[in-house]
């Protein structure tokens, strides 16, 4: 920076400033210790209110409301009370300067940006004909891109191109997901419609604000561009950066170009400055300049503005640049701005020198939309940044990530969900009537895209959402879905495709997280009221085909169980009950803090994944909702699953094949089924499940407590379970085996079985209304390893009194007095009378 400084200086001490050496520069390094102007006290804010980005001020916020309108004139500006014949000394603007600062912080937060998420923004340049100037601005903003770590593209074209040429170059870099600006250099040939050309680049990519919807939203009060015009931008900047106030202020802007003119004078006003026009048609233009507190010259003619032009203590941004031709200098011209420099140094209190003033600043301004087009890309909001929609407030409860923690965020309120509650938000029109698919899909696939990001459901909104599935394999991994609002499911059956077994899935995931304090909510009520409840379910869950000298199941169960099933229509949903949320094929998969609720069918479910964790979350349904299992592991290892609270009509949590390394504790399960592993071996089928752990539970009015169930015919086996701290209330059977698990009227009877080993039961506690203990083993494959300690079960009223244990070839020990006494364990082993194949193996 010093080095800037120096050589603006030196530029300065070469023209008009040897004969003047009265300076002061404004350069952020050197403010403080920079002589000013008395009568000119730019109050420098601090530096962070002088925004960089598209942040504009809330300048319509409350016209009038707020504070009065302001003096018509303000000394420090150099008005009136300017003392005239004090020695003006001019501030001269030093645009380089700024322009490292700003570059400065882009730098810091493009490695941030590459240090987070891997990934930089992207600037694509087109570069017609080979105009001189053109050429050396387009090589700065290159070396600039450079500098702060932005990618930079560059497509030359020669002069004598077609039209259509160019476009193709411009709808390339339109698709180029790693561009994240196009910028088509002015002036382009005179054989080009240049409304064209600037027409077609991407909206999203506009970087230099020139497309008529970013201009139009410049314009119009209460709505934001994606973009501001640099060069406007870089005016706004350098005033503000300076400590000039604009509020209030006269403002004389000559030029009315789209490029310049026009959006300084927008950009003005929305900062409250009182604007005057000047452009060729204008009358005495000199008499518009000579009021005016500020003068902002963007006319393209070399020494326009003279000394005479300017009110005393007038405040000079020229942002003309203009190439003289001159052989002696390296590219054959310098640069003249559009004010006589000399001249207004007698006069204006402040000015910006050029080359070294608006045109660095500019070229800053373009990095920075860049930045702002990547992040805006990438979803990156940094700390504080404002929701756009609704009363959201993002993601409740979390804290905001502060811009050091840059996380890519997806909210799917920007990509068009509603929110309402009854707009389906799986298919959405955008306001440019570009139809988005799935407002949640496009929210993913954005997510997708980028490591450790966060797709937003924000709070206090209602997403009705259809069947849909958020898959992997090809995404980044670490995805966290920051649920905080309501999900809802459609309840029409038109909604929902045929077959659909799952609402919402995510599948082949590497790190998926979902949390937060929203709810998933399934309105399965029209589904279970609709679906083939032609089965009593108590037979259905534990009518076990036993052999005919041992009590039913059912028979005792049935008077204990009331169900509605009569008059009930089975119709075609029943096929396509569906999963509320499933994992599939994922690893290192958390789900905390939301609430499931009312799935159709099984609320949570974990099919092929490794390394789960659920905790501190909420599972309910009715307890007479029929086949709406809690949580339903498969085919997964190394699950955690604590602190859950869950409520349902079928197993709070059901353990089936496949499933090794599963630890569940501090879980409360009622109404419900309790927790169960099975059924397995169904249809002479393969079951392996070991090592689970089932600790600190808490029962209330469930129909089992903790079960094992098979079907028999099946190979295979359970081994390693253990079950401890079971707290039961009113619960029908707190302990079950059950090797005859069929959920038909009659199932054929088979000798093979899946076989138990290994079962610990260790404090069983509370009371029961059918049965304490029921442990039904294969006569083939008897239980082996059954430890029974510390198990107290009372009945709840003293006509279960009746009911005593029951054990069926169940073997084991019992490691202390138990109550009810459980008599009917057969201590010791059983004798092996069958031979293991490899089919029984696991
Ligand atoms: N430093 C920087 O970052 C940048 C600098 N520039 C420079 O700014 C200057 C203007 O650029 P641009 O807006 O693209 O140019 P244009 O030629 O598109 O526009 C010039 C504007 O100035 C007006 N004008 C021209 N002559 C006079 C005059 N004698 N008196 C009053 N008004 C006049 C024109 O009026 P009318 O509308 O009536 O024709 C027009 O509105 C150029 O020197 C350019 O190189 C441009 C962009 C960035
Ligand atoms: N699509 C488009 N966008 C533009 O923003 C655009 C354009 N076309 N066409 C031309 C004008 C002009 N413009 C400048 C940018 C930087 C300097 C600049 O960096 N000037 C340096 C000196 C340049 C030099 O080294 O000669 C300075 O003033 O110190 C000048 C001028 C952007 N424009």
């Amino acid at each position: 920076m010093r080095a800037a400084l120096s050589s603006t200086l030196k530029k300065i001490s070469a023209g008009a400033a040897a004969r003047r050496p009265r300076v002061a520069f404004v350069s952020p390094a050197s403010h403080h210790h920079r002589r000013h102007h008395q009568s000119n006290k730019p109050t420098k804010k601090r530096k962070d209110e002088y925004i960089l980005g598209p942040d504009l001020p809330d300048i319509w916020a409350t016209p009038g409301s707020s504070s009065p309108p302001p003096p018509p004139a303000e000394s420090e500006t150099g008005g009136a009370t300017v003392a005239v014949d004090a020695e003006l000394v001019p501030t001269i603007i030093d645009g380089k300067s700024i322009a490292e600062e700003i570059k400065l912080g882009i730098t810091k937060e493009v490695h941030r940006m590459k240090d987070t998420i891997k990934k930089v923004p992207g600037l694509a340049v087109v570069l017609v004909g080979q105009r001189r100037d053109s050429q050396t601005y387009v090589r700065n903003k290159i070396k600039a891109c450079e500098e702060v770590g932005i990618r930079s593209l560059m497509a030359e074209l020669s002069e004598g191109c077609a039209e259509d040429e160019v476009l193709n170059v411009v709808s390339e870099f339109n698709q180029d997901p790693s561009v994240h600006g196009v910028l088509v250099q002015l002036p382009l040939p005179q054989h080009m419609d240049e409304d064209t050309i600037l027409g077609a680049v991407s909206l999203q990519k506009d970087v230099d604000g020139f497309h008529p919807l970013n201009m139009g939203n410049l314009a119009l009060r209460g709505r934001e561009p994606l973009f501001i015009p640099c060069a406007a931008k870089a005016c706004i900047e350098l005033l503000l950066r300076s400590g000039i106030k604009l509020k209030g202020k006269n403002v004389a802007v000559i030029g009315r170009s789209n490029v310049v003119g026009l959006p300084t004078t927008l950009l003005l006003q929305r900062h409250h400055a009182t604007v005057s026009v000047v452009h060729a048609f204008t009358n005495n233009p000199e008499d518009v300049t000579r009021v005016a507190d500020i003068v902002i010259s963007a006319a393209g003619v070399p020494n326009l503005v003279r000394g005479s032009w300017l009110k005393r203590g007038a405040i000079v941004i020229d942002v003309g640049t203009n190439p003289i031709e001159d052989p002696s200098f390296e590219h054959g011209y310098y640069l003249r701005g559009d004010v006589c420099y000399e001249e207004a140094l007698q006069v204006a209190s402040a000015i910006t020198p050029v080359p070294g003033g608006v045109g660095p600043v500019t070229v800053a301004m373009l990095l920075s939309n860049t930045l702002d087009s990547a992040k805006r890309f990438y979803g990156i909001r940094n700390n504080g940044g404002d929701r756009r929609h609704g009363s959201g407030g993002g993601s409740g409860g979390q804290p905001r990530p502060t811009p050091e923690t840059m996380v890519a965020m997806f909210d799917v309120l920007d990509f068009g969900a509603k929110g309402d509650g009854v707009t389906d938000d799986t298919k959405v029109d955008d306001i440019d009537s570009v139809s988005l698919d799935h407002a949640f899909e496009a929210a993913w696939a954005a997510a997708c895209k980028v490591e450790a990001s966060t797709v937003i459901v924000p709070a206090e909104f209602e997403f009705l959402v259809r069947p849909i599935s958020f898959s992997g394999p090809y995404c980044e991994p670490n995805i966290v879905f920051q649920l905080d609002g309501t999900i809802v499911a459609p309840t029409s059956a038109g909604a929902w495709g045929a077959g659909s077994l799952q609402w919402l899935e995510f599948t082949k995931l590497q790190e998926i997280t979902i949390r937060g304090s929203g709810v998933i909510d399934g309105r399965g009520s029209v589904w279970w009221t609709n679906s083939d409840s032609d089965i009593d379910p108590i037979n259905a869950e534990l009518g076990s085909k036993m052999p005919q000298i041992k009590p039913t199941v059912s028979a005792l169960l049935a008077s204990a169980f009331v169900k509605q099933t009569e008059g009930l229509l089975v119709t075609v949903f029943s096929s396509s009950l569906f999963q509320a949320l499933r994992f599939y094929g994922s690893y290192n998969v958390t789900v905390t803090g939301i609430r499931i609720q009312n799935s159709p069918r099984c609320h949570l479910k974990f099919d092929n994944c490794e390394a789960v964790e659920v905790f501190d979350i909420t599972v309910s349904s009715p307890g007479d909702s029929p086949n709406t299992d809690g949580i339903h592991l498969q085919n997964s290892r190394n699950v955690l699953i604590h602190r859950v609270d869950m409520g349902c009509g079928d197993d709070c949590v059901s353990i089936q094949t496949g499933c090794s390394n599963i630890y569940i504790h501090d879980v409360d399960c009622g109404p419900g089924h309790g927790i169960s592993i099975g059924g397995l071996g169904r249809d002479n089928t393969k079951a392996c499940v070991s090592n689970i752990t089932v600790r600190d539970i808490n029962l209330r009015n469930t129909m089992t407590g903790v079960r094992i169930k098979t079907w028999q015919g099946g190979s295979g086996s359970v081994q390693a379970i253990q079950f401890s701290n079971i707290k039961v209330w009113e619960v029908q059977i707190p302990m079950v085996i059950d090797q005859f698990y069929c959920d038909r009227s009659s199932c054929e009877n088979q000798s093979s079985a899946v076989a138990l080993s290994s079962i610990a039961y260790e404090s069983i506690r509370g009371t029961f209304t059918v049965k304490p203990v029921h442990l039904a083993c294969s006569d083939s494959s008897p239980c082996s390893g059954i430890s029974l300690s510390e198990v107290e079960l009372e009945p709840l009223q003293e006509r279960h009194h009746m009911t005593d244990p029951f054990c069926w070839q169940a073997f084991g020990e019992l490691y202390a007095p138990t109550i009810p006494p459980i008599t009917c364990l057969q201590i010791g082993k059983p004798a092996s009378n069958r031979i293991l194949t490899d089919h029984d193996l696991c």
